[in-house]
């Protein structure tokens, strides 16, 4: 068997970046950015007023000072005359700063009297004035590749990118197996229960940037295998929930074979996730074989499914992240798999504690709610103690 590391960097070898497409900025969110950006203006594009006020010469500018009001300057109105000694101009916030003033005086500092003002005893420092350029320079680059955030998304804007090039969506397939599911909502036999990894699935994917696309669910034959795989093609990995150990009826990956699956690899020194596949189909579309248990699925979905999806987008780190934290109770020694364990992540200003759940079944759902992360046990790992660093991947809410 493997280890989680090779088995990892042979996923990402199934896969490459998708091609670009340009969309409007509105449809940009969440998608990764496919190539830099230049602003080719600079915001603001002229000084301009961060007050409501009166735009002056800094040499007129002391208290009791009484100047002529020769003009107005609005937000989108600006004023082009020029403010000469002795002189102000009436200016609102984000209003070009007139020639001539290089200070503005806000109206609390002023006393008005027809077309005087008088400044008042007490003046601030500060000019009150945004340079050309104060946020970004006609220059600025927004670089490529990053995943849109709302805050990208005003920047673009600022920028005047009315449409960006973006990663194409990955379109995952997503098949889960098995004689005894049921979709929630349906009435199951007493032998039957409901299909339940794969929402969890379709939403890791959903939120990493992906296109997930549920399948009918597949039974236990070649048949419905066969008709359920002729459906996921066409997209850019098919993923399989369940049927890769080795029971009678886990045929998922012999079913695949006729399709032409070349397997990189099956099995791995991992737990949960054991009966791992990966590989490509014969036209070259990635395909990952999860385990049924709904832990397992879920578990190898953030370690080698999100990785490739992040691969696939563009973006440059693939694996997720992993931290040190404190064990805040002792753990038992570990056997010849990595374990990845359902544990409680607990930060405070001085130190980050981890604690192992008790149950540890790739089955208990209700556990891996409760987890915001997960102890990583190498293999052969000795007994811990109560204070012993280790390694946590932080369970993304
Ligand atoms: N003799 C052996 N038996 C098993 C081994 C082994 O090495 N030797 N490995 C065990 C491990 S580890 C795992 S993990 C499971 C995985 O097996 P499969 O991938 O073939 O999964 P299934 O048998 O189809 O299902 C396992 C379990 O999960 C339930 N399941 C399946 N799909 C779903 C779904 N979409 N939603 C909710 N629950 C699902 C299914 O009913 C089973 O209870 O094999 C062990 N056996
Ligand atoms: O590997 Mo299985 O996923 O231990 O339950």
């Amino acid at each position: 068997m493997i280890s989680v590391a090779e088995a990892q960097s042979r996923c990402l070898a199934l896969v490459r970046p998708l091609h670009p497409e340009t969309v409007p900025l509105t449809d940009a969110a969440g998608r990764v950015l496919a190539a830099p950006v230049k602003a080719g203006r600079a915001q603001p594009p002229f000084a301009a007023s961060a007050m409501d006020g009166y735009a002056v010469r800094a040499e007129d500018c002391h208290p009791g000072a009484v100047l002529a009001v020769v003009g107005e300057a609005a937000a989108g109105h600006g004023w082009a005359g020029q403010v000469n000694p002795g002189e102000a101009v009436r200016i609102f916030t984000g209003a070009p700063v007139p020639a001539g003033a290089d200070r503005v005086v806000i109206q609390e500092d002023v006393t008005r009297s027809g077309p005087r003002i008088t400044l008042g005893d007490t003046l601030e420092n500060s000019t009150n004035i945004r340079p050309e350029g104060a946020d970004f320079a006609s220059d600025f680059t927004l670089s490529a590749p990053r995943m849109l955030t709302p805050s990208d998304l005003a920047l673009l804007a600022a920028m005047n990118a009315g449409h960006v090039q973006v990663t194409r969506k990955p379109e995952v397939a997503i098949i889960a197996t098995g004689d005894e599911l049921v979709m929630p909502g349906e009435r199951p036999n007493p032998d039957q229960i409901i299909a339940s990894n794969l929402f969890a699935l379709k939403a890791m994917i959903e939120a990493a940037g992906g296109r997930a696309r549920l399948l009918p669910v597949a039974r236990d034959n070649e048949a419905s295998l066969m008709t359920v795989y002729d459906m996921a093609m066409g997209a850019d990995l098919i993923v399989t929930i369940g049927g890769a150990s080795v029971g009678d009826h886990d045929l998922v990956a012999q079913v695949a074979a006729r399709f032409g699956l070349q397997q990189s690899f099956y099995k791995i020194a991992m737990r949960p996730g054991k009966p791992l596949i990966a590989g490509a189909f014969a036209d070259g579309t990635a395909y990952l074989g999860l385990p049924g248990n709904p832990v397992s699925a879920i578990v190898c979905g953030h370690l080698f499914l999100l990785p490739m999806l992040r691969a696939m987008l563009g973006l440059t780190d693939h694996l997720p992240t992993v931290l040190r934290a404190r064990l805040a109770a002792p753990v038992a020694g570990n056997g010849p798999r990595a374990h990845y364990m359902r544990a409680h992540l607990a930060e405070d200003e001085t130190d980050r504690r981890v604690t192992a759940f008790d149950r540890q079944d790739s089955a208990l759902l209700t556990v891996l709610v409760r987890a915001n992360g997960l102890l990583i046990r190498p293999p052969h790992d000795g007994p811990r103690a109560a204070g012993d660093m280790v390694e946590v991947l932080p369970l993304l809410p």
